[in-house]
């Protein structure tokens, strides 16, 4: 047997059901290391960063809060933002702070159809629907560049400026990323999605480089959407489907869409990538804190779990991740559901669940 690999994880588990979804998904990794008989282990800091921080110490994070985590090999992230702060407040403070801050700028969403799951998309052909959204992850409509309240105006004349920023290399780098991507999957194909009609500056450029970058892969098909019509199409014609790659805005929003029609906002995995390696990435659902459910230990737990999958890819684990998956998708197919997808599951119990369902595909894996 090879030397064992300690892996340092920072666990940021955050606000409302981020806590109860990364501890299961914590549970989980624990389990998996166990049992891989020295071939892996975790080595997890926890860092208590969040709402409540800010409320106790005025800010949602540490000063030097990227410094304490920028040598861990993962940072695994629950979700952040909770009434009593605002979101912009916490959202910046936190899951910003960290992509931005450590220029995780490709950010992975896979949107999958998992088996035994309601199907909320009338497709003749949905079991065997899946995409990727490759979502720009540092700058864009988030680039937090803007202002408010010029000169003095006053109450009912206030004015607010937002910028979208779009750099030439960061479009380029994000448009590179996808056709790799794309490259490693059966159909090979990247519709790039902007609102080049609209926003004549940007999205234009984002256009231009896309035009260019293609020439470069010319194995791979391409295509280009307005942003309302790909909503349009995410429902359908989602067989068109492949890459999906769009700015830092539109990505979240149709990473919302996409995991709806997959079931509901709690199946949908993340990673936040620094391709380059240089710092660490992050791993998350694409949900948010959702504090109405918050507390009731009813968060579905699939979208944090299948975060800690993609988690385990980049850290060289390819086989581990594919068996989580394999079991998650095993839990499903049992019925094994929390109330958003129409069960009766709570969060423990569907990651007991998966658990148990690690050793059955392992079995028959053999
Ligand atoms: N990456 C992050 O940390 C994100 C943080 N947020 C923050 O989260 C807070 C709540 O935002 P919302 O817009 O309500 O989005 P949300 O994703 O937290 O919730 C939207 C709806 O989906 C449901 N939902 C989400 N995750 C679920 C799960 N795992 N199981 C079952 N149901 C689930 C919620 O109950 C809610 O009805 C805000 O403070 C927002 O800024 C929102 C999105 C991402
Ligand atoms: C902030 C947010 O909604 C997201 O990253 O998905
Ligand atoms: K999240
Ligand atoms: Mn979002």
């Amino acid at each position: 047997m090879g030397e064992a690999k300690t892996f340092r994880l920072a666990v940021i588990p955050g606000d409302g059901i981020g806590k109860e979804v990364v501890r299961e998904g914590m549970r989980v990794l624990e389990h998996m290391a166990e049992e891989s008989e020295g071939k892996f282990s975790f080595e997890s800091d926890y860092f208590p960063w969040g709402c409540e921080y800010y409320l106790e110490n005025g800010k949602m994070m540490d000063e030097d809060g990227l410094e304490q985590i920028r040598n861990h090999d993962a940072i695994y992230f629950g979700a952040v933002g909770f009434p009593g702060v605002p979101d912009h407040i916490s959202l910046w403070g936190l899951r910003l702070a960290i992509c931005q801050g450590f220029d995780q700028w490709a950010n992975i969403r896979p949107v999958e159809f998992l088996p035994g799951v309601p199907r909320r998309l009338n497709h003749p052909d949905v079991d065997n629907l899946n995409w990727v959204l490759v979502r720009e992850n540092s700058e864009g409509e988030y680039s937090g560049i803007g202002g408010r309240n010029f000169a003095g105006r006053g109450t009912g004349n206030e004015v607010a400026v937002q910028s979208a920023l779009f750099t030439e290399k960061g479009c380029e780098r994000i448009i590179r990323f996808a056709f790799d991507l794309a490259r490693t999957r059966d159909r090979k194909k990247v519709t790039s999605v902007t609102k080049s009609n609209a926003q004549q500056y940007g999205m234009v450029l984002w256009d231009e480089v896309f035009a260019r970058v293609s020439k470069d892969y010319p194995d791979v098909e391409t295509d280009q959407r307005l942003v309302d019509a790909m909503a349009a199409e995410f429902v359908l014609h989602p067989e068109e489907l492949e890459v999906v790659v769009a700015s830092n805005l539109f990505a979240d929003i149709l990473s919302d869409l996409g995991s709806a029609l997959a079931g509901s906002l709690g199946v949908a995995a993340s990673a936040n990538l620094n391709p380059e390696r240089r710092t660490p990435s992050m791993f998350e659902s694409v949900h948010g804190s959702a504090p109405d459910i918050a507390g009731k230990g009813v968060a579905n737990p699939i979208g944090t779990i299948g975060s800690a999958a993609l988690m385990l890819d980049h850290l060289g684990l390819a086989e581990e991740a594919a068996r989580l998956n394999n079991a998650i998708a095993e839990t499903t197919r049992q019925g094994i559901l929390t109330r958003d997808l129409g069960g009766t599951y709570d969060t423990v119990e569907v990651t007991d669940a998966i658990i148990q369902n690690l050793a059955k595909v392992k079995e028959q894996a053999h």
